[in-house]
């Protein structure tokens, strides 16, 4: 906590629309949410180096308060504009990006993190508009053809997958890549990230740490593919209990002898290693049937035909492959804006004084499609590209338009 200077907390005081640019302080924006609170985002510091900081002040102790912030901040900003969409999320409309951010202020996972940290908490959330597409959480035992069945997922639908690239402590094996198969990661380093919050879930994993990274799954989302990941069942498990929305699919071997001839035949673990797989492969084939856990079970036995009733199950045809993603238009948005939200848009008055008379300039975003949002789900996927619906007004046909400051 901390005391404001004095004509701050008086902008703060008063009555002001949502969006509230302070003249003050250059790019920073003002944000009230219910009787008490308003959240200050942006810079503190200089306003050539825009970074988006969040601060809280309470009306009705004049006092600052400073909350946890999870998830991953924007990058710095050419500048943004914010405004409550409801009690639990305040949307940050940024420059220099195609991505909408949000951040959840009151959400049921909000409220559970202020529990924990006996804080005030705000966590960055993505993709609360648009399209959205849940993530895809693939489990099952080693060797049972996972990597094979999300390669040939990603390979028939490049533009509609992204792979979440988790974090592992077990040496790459021959083929694989840092960065791409995982990022491959010291367990001091990795268990650091860790504690600063900067994982989705992990897990030990025969004997190695294995973890979603926030940042995994926002790489992904950001560029508008419906996000993969493969993670074990404890990992799903976790994924499950957080608030994170995701489809959740179990693959079994057609016998555990099949599933033993697979892993040896891939050559790529030592004898111990195998037998330390296998005899993990027992739990997690009970843990695979656990209810309420995975929405869908599927058997590779023939891998073809797995392949297709996996495409079924993620509603994929025909139509699916050839969707074309629209090209986003760009939208200029000035420092100095109103901003306001009437029903499902959100009015953004770029006029400048001197046209006020002659021709108004406002832009709407239609948030008709919002969705909800949590740290990590944060990064919802989405089939097309994270965009706003919006149009300018005078010129009635939709567009998405990507918005620059
Ligand atoms: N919880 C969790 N498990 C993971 C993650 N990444 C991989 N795994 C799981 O770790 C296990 C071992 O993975 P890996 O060493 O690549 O062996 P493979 O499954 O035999 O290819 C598999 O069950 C993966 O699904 C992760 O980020 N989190
Ligand atoms: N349906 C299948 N029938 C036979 N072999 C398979 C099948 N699916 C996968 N495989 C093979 O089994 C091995 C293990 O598959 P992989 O995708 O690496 O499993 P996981 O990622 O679950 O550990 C690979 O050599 C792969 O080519």
């Amino acid at each position: 906590m901390g005391e404001a200077p004095a004509f701050f907390e008086d902008d703060l005081q008063g009555d002001f629309p949502n969006g509230l640019l302070l003249k003050s302080k250059g790019c920073e924006t003002a944000v009230s949410v219910g009787c008490n609170k308003t959240y200050v985002i942006g810079a503190t510091e200089k306003e050539s180096a825009c970074t988006i900081g969040v601060r809280i002040f309470d009306k009705s102790t004049s006092k600052w308060v400073i909350p946890t912030v999870l998830g991953t901040k924007p990058k710095p900003l050419g500048g943004h504009s914010a405004i409550a969409l409801d009690e639990d999320r305040i949307l940050v409309i940024k420059g220099n990006s195609t991505s909408d951010d949000c951040f959840l202020v009151n959400t049921a996972f909000v409220r559970e993190q202020k529990a924990r940290f006996g804080t005030e908490v705000v966590a960055w959330s993505k993709g609360v508009i648009g399209k959205s597409e849940k993530p895809i959480v693939i489990s099952g035992p080693s060797g049972v053809g996972k990597g094979t069945l999300i390669s040939k997922l990603m390979e028939e639908f490049p533009s509609t997958f992204g792979f979440s690239v988790s974090h592992t402590t077990r040496a790459p094996r021959n083929n694989e890549r840092n960065g791409v198969h995982y990022h491959f990661t010291e367990r001091s380093v990795m268990e650091q990230d860790i504690k600063d919050e900067k994982f989705l879930e992990f897990a030990a994993v025969h004997g190695n740490l294995y973890g979603t990274s926030i940042e995994a799954v926002e790489v992904v989302t950001d560029r508008g593919k419906r996000c993969i990941l493969d993670i074990d069942v404890q990992g799903a498990r976790s994924v499950r209990a957080s608030s994170l929305e995701a489809v959740f699919i179990f693959i079994c071997p057609p016998s555990f002898e099949e599933l033993e001839k697979r892993l040896r035949s891939r050559g790529t673990e030592t004898e111990e290693q195998i037998q330390k797989r296998l005899q993990n492969a027992k739990t997690e084939l009970e843990q695979g049937n656990s209810p309420g856990l995975f929405d869908h079970i599927l058997v590779n036995d023939d891998l073809e035909k797995c392949y297709e009733n996996l495409k079924k199950l993620l509603g994929l045809g025909e139509c699916v492959k050839t969707t074309k993603i629209p090209v986003p238009k760009l939208v200029h948005i000035p420092l100095k804006h109103a901003v306001s939200k009437i029903d499902q848009k959100i009015l953004i008055n770029c006029t400048a004084p001197e046209q006020e008379k002659s021709a108004p300039n406002m832009i709407v975003l239609d948030l008709s499609s919002t969705k909800g949002g949590a740290p990590g789900r944060t990064r919802e996927a989405k089939t097309g590209p994270p965009l706003l619906q919006a149009y300018a007004l005078g010129n009635r046909d939709m567009h998405n338009f990507q918005i620059e400051a």
